[in-house]
């Protein structure tokens, strides 16, 4: 049985990506908002956009906090972060939804959710997704890493250096591997399906701009920064 240790470096590596992670932080307000209060699409649209433009500018500082991420060539840091926004996106409201609730919260924010606007043949896809990120019952360092993984995903669009890349990445998929073992002794395919999450949650991530157009209001209106990370308008 091999003995698996984390290395002082690597305790190093998470402490540095796990704090800039809890700093940049999205306010959680935005379940308490959905839960106070039942909104219109329009509303909810608004709020989908304001949070989605907050939250890129919270995952550009995140990712100075990578290790390697600002010796990458520019263009492709550039790229990785347009590649990965919206799947950091959902992998954030999926650890928003699956966070521990009162009793009956989470049943009512995924009402809301429901009625929010999105078009209803995307609600299986996403649920299943949240619930399936929320069974994982992740350890908020796990949370962290696998948000960095997404992020120093070497195979995105328009990437020139893709080994520097699989190199960064490669060091975060070796300490969180670790975590996991050392986190989870009884399930020793826990990495395995922390690391499948990523294919749903890349599959999800497709439906991104249909889900956007297809929502139930008039007038579809984005940020600019918006339309360049979302694939609309
Ligand atoms: C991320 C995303 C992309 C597309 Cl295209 C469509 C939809 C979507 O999020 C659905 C979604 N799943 C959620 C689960 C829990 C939660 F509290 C909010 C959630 N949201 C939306 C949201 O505010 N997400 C933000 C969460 C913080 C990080 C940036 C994104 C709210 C917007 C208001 C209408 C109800 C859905």
């Amino acid at each position: 049985k091999e003995k698996v240790e984390i290395t002082k470096e690597q305790q190093a590596l998470v402490k540095v990506v796990v704090e800039a992670y809890n700093r940049h932080q999205i306010p959680q307000d935005v379940a308490k908002k959905l839960l106070q209060d039942q909104y219109s699409a329009e509303e909810n649209f608004l709020l989908l956009t304001e949070m989605a433009t907050s939250q890129v500018q919270v995952l550009v500082e995140f990712t100075k906090n990578i290790p390697g991420f600002l010796s990458l060539d520019r263009e492709d840091q550039i790229a990785l972060l347009k590649g990965s926004a919206v799947e950091a996106m959902f992998l954030r409201s999926a650890q928003v939804f699956s966070k521990k609730m009162p009793n009956g919260h989470t049943e009512v924010l995924e009402e809301r959710i429901r009625k929010s606007g999105i078009s209803e043949e995307f609600m299986t896809p996403m649920f299943n997704f949240y619930k399936s990120i929320g069974e994982l019952h992740m350890v908020e360092e796990e949370q962290a890493l696998l948000t960095t993984i997404t992020i120093l995903t070497p195979d995105r669009p328009y990437v020139k250096d893709q080994q520097a890349v699989e190199r960064l990445q490669e060091t975060i998929l070796d300490v969180l591997r670790k975590m996991c073992v050392l986190q989870h002794p009884q399930d020793p395919q826990y990495f395995a399906r922390l690391l499948g999450r990523l294919t749903e949650l890349r599959t999800l991530s497709h439906y991104h701009a249909e889900m956007l157009t297809s929502w139930r209001v008039n007038d579809h209106k984005f940020t600019p920064l918006l339309c360049e990370i979302w694939d609309v308008q």
